[in-house]
């Protein structure tokens, strides 16, 4: 029997752009295991671990965590999910996180979800987390069942302090500065795939349709609609 190889997918996009929703998405439906860098660091700050405790003085300033300690703890977390298929959320953000992360393996697609700025600026304030596990809501996008309260543990959300509109604008002039070039590094490899637009419920069908190409829908949902 031929085993196919082992996904191994990056999404990238701008903060705000619907990376933690279209990774819910395909979790539900393809069933990879989802690594993102920002649940990781939140979950070290909860802690406060010294990696969370450090990361904390430049989350607040919207400006990104050194290379080498972001590296040293995500490559560290994937070293549990080499049996998985995988899709990263929220790394690599700079070169030097790609070029480390090529070393460690061969990367097959990177979905760049690209949104314009001005939609995300609006969207990140309505935002509520449930920290725990990192579902996200919106006030108007994607309410919880009740107000302010997650809907599946009925724990309090709350909002993330880089959500504030001076750290928004901090953390796009960082995604501009650091983060589009290594969009660049993976268009030159022939890896990205981006899907453009305002409107998550519009980019979803054609991200569902081009993962389909690559693995099967485990949900038992209606494929024809994939939510
Ligand atoms: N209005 C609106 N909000 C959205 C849409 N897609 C996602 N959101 C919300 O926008 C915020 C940012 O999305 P998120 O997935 O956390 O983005 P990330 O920062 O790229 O991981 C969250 O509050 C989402 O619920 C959309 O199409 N329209
Ligand atoms: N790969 C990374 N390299 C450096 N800093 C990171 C990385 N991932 C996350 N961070 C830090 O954590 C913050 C929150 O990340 P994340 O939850 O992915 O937010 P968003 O996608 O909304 O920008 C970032 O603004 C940055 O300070």
């Amino acid at each position: 029997m031929v085993v196919p190889p082992l996904l191994r997918a990056v999404i990238m996009g701008p903060p705000g752009s619907g990376k933690g929703t279209v990774s819910a998405r395909i979790i539900k439906h393809f069933g990879v295991k989802h690594l993102s860098s920002g649940d990781l660091l939140r979950d070290n700050m909860q802690k406060k671990t010294e990696v969370g405790i450090l990361a904390k003085s430049y989350i607040d300033q919207g400006r990104l965590i050194p290379d080498d300690i972001m590296t040293r703890l995500m490559l560290n977390e994937l070293k549990g999910l080499d049996r998985y298929n995988w899709l990263l959320d929220g790394f690599p953000r700079t070169v030097a996180q790609a070029e480390a992360l090529d070393k460690e393996c061969q990367i097959d697609t990177v979905i760049d979800l690209d949104v314009p700025f001005e939609t995300i600026k609006c969207r990140l304030t309505a935002r509520w987390i449930h920290p725990a596990s990192g579902r996200v809501y919106n006030l108007e996008f994607s309410p919880p069942k009740v107000q302010g309260i997650d809907d599946i543990t009925g724990e309090p959300l709350v909002q993330r302090d880089d959500d504030k509109p001076e750290t928004v604008t901090k953390r796009l002039q960082a995604y501009d500065a650091q983060t589009k070039p290594v969009l660049q590094y993976y268009r030159e490899k022939g890896l990205l795939k981006s899907f453009s637009g305002t409107e998550t419920n519009k980019i979803w069908p054609h991200i569902y349709a081009f993962l389909q190409t690559k693995l099967p829908d485990v949900s038992q949902k209606d494929a024809a609609t994939p939510r």
